[in-house]
């Protein structure tokens, strides 16, 4: 196993700017590459009605997927959701579908974590899944927001600091080379492990 602490690629950028894409195109690359891998994870994905955006749903990396948050859900109706904006966050279910995917295993070359953002973090028990992942020195790609207030959420600014993380900021013109790089950095560092 690599010495020293483990590798954090960090993904960020505006909203829209691309970075579930840039991480599904980047899993898939590796996939491709090297079949054997054993990858674990999840994405984040918008859910939409027509043209609107009423939800987020967490998908894992082999296609299981459950509901994040929605503008929809009302009952029981005594409940107080916990919210982001306007969405309504379903934290049981984001952990029913997340965390199994975030324990860590003997044989696991990568965890994909698309995104450490507000909604998820309503989960106590998610960072410190994340941190158990660090403290094994196995690989993590991950999706991190942009804060609006130009301050960092204390989960992300800790993930920024790791010494082991590597941030790279998507544009519009820098996703495919951004691409590129971190899938051939991944293959070099798993071609290690
Ligand atoms: N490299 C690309 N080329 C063309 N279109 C792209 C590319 N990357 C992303 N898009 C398009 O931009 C839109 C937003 O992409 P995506 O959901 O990946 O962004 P995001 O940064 O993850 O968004 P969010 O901040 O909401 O999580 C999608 O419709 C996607 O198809």
């Amino acid at each position: 196993m690599a010495a020293g602490p483990g590798k954090c690629f960090l993904v960020t950028g505006p909203p829209g700017v691309g970075k579930t894409t840039l991480i599904i195109r980047v899993f898939e690359s590796l996939k491709a590459s090297n079949p054997s891998l054993k990858l674990q994870g999840f994405f984040t994905r918008e859910i939409r009605q027509g043209s609107e955006r009423v939800g987020f749903e967490v998908v894992t990396l082999d296609g299981r997927k459950a509901p994040l948050a929605s503008t929809t859900i009302s009952s029981p109706e005594s409940f107080r959701w916990p919210t982001v904006g306007k969405y309504k966050v379903d934290i049981a279910s984001f952990e029913s579908l997340a965390l199994p995917e975030l324990q860590v295993r003997e044989d696991t070359n990568l965890f994909v974590i698309d995104e450490v953002g507000k909604m998820e973090l309503y989960s106590s028990s998610f960072f410190p899944a994340i941190l158990k992942i660090l403290e094994s020195n196995i690989p993590v790609l991950a999706s991190v927001p942009i804060p609006k207030s130009g301050r960092d959420i204390p989960a992300v600014a800790r993930l920024k600091n790791h010494p082991g993380a590597t941030i790279f900021t998507l544009n519009a013109s820098n996703r495919d080379s951004v691409k590129e790089q971190m899938h051939s950095q991944l293959v070099d560092l798993l071609a290690k492990r």
